[in-house]
């Protein structure tokens, strides 16, 4: 039985396998640019974050009706409860689907088919993260709050994702003020390509619970010091920094320090099918490849609980948390 964990930063669109995208592709009458699964890895070679988008964005061609999206989640869902995944706050792009006419009635509604059911079929308790993507529009987000409004129930927070260099969080400020008036909770990836100021400004200006990715923190001394000292947690994705060549190797993965300087870091899978591993591999690699401790996985599992929204359940929190303590390595 592998580690229990929560998975804290992971886009859905990102869990779309080749198989599952030439599936849906026939379904929907799409045609991929690519002649099978097999060329279709071949393109999964990136230089950097915008290399890899592009790649996201085009993808996405084939989720067209509900059940392709309650098909996707569902995929992702079997894929984590394998791994040990208990827990899951989903991030999805409505602003990419819109673009393409497909609703965000339709995006929500399809996600939600398996996620409703998700702890019946898979053991998994699920939360809804909606991400404005950074290089459109403030006014963009703000329609995109906006068309989610009927749909509130189903949402417990906001992100911002996308291209980052150049599009910093101040920009969202006023979509960022909206939603917690909403009483929505927020995140922010800040840190991944992005400088230091721009984990400080997701803070401050948006107002941030969490930080995703927060590499780039370890630049700037004194912001380590906030981060430790206001105990924000990282939503730290480490085969996802290796694919995007945020870090040039894995041995080089900053994790190790982030832990030994009181951050409290979580580790995530980002965009699975894309970089090469679900939750349990990452916690895998890093075992593996840095050495970490049993101890330190521990850790990595009891933040992922502690840092994941559930304060209407701290019951099942509680519980998440004892399986964590409970577990036996060997
Ligand atoms: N790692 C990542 N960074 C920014 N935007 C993303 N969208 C999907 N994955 C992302
Ligand atoms: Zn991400």
């Amino acid at each position: 039985m592998p580690l229990p964990k929560a998975e804290l930063h992971l886009h859905v669109e990102g869990t779309l396998e080749p198989e599952l995208a030439f599936e849906l592709a026939a379904r929907n009458g799409v045609t991929l640019p690519y002649a099978d699964t097999e060329e279709l890895r071949k393109a999964y070679e990136f230089e950097d974050l915008q290399s890899f988008l592009n790649l996201y964005y085009e993808l996405m061609a084939v989720l067209r009706t509900e059940q392709d999206f309650a098909d996707l989640a569902n995929a992702y869902l079997a894929r984590a409860a394998a791994q040990g995944v208990r827990h899951a706050e989903i991030f999805f792009d409505p602003q990419a689907h819109l673009a393409r006419g497909v609703s965000m009635g339709t995006v929500v509604e399809g996600l939600w088919r398996a996620l409703g059911s998700s702890e019946e079929n898979h053991g998994i308790s699920t939360k809804l993260i909606m991400c404005f993507l950074r290089d459109e529009s403030a006014e963009s987000a703000l329609e995109t709050l906006r068309a989610a409004t009927p749909y509130l129930d189903r949402i417990t927070g906001v992100g911002l994702d996308s291209a980052e260099v150049g599009h910093p969080p101040v920009k969202f400020r006023e979509v960022y003020e909206a939603a917690a008036a909403l009483g929505l909770r927020r995140v922010a990836h800040a840190g991944e390509e992005g400088p230091p100021e721009y984990i400080t400004e997701a803070l401050d200006v948006l107002g941030v619970e969490r930080v995703d990715h927060g590499l780039r923190c370890m630049e700037d001394p004194a912001l380590v010091e906030r981060l430790v000292r206001e105990r924000i947690p990282l939503t730290v994705c480490p085969l996802s920094n290796v694919r995007l060549r945020t870090v040039d190797t894995l041995a080089d993965h900053p994790l190790p320090a982030m832990l030994d300087a009181g951050l409290m870091c979580t580790v995530n899978s980002d965009d699975p099918a894309y970089f090469g591993g679900y939750a349990g591999d990452n916690f895998t690699a890093v075992h593996r490849t840095l050495g970490l401790s049993e101890d330190r996985l521990r850790e990595l599992a009891r933040n992922s609980f502690l840092a994941s929204f559930l304060e209407d359940d701290e019951e099942r929190r509680a519980r998440y948390l004892a399986e964590v303590e409970a577990y036996d390595f060997l």
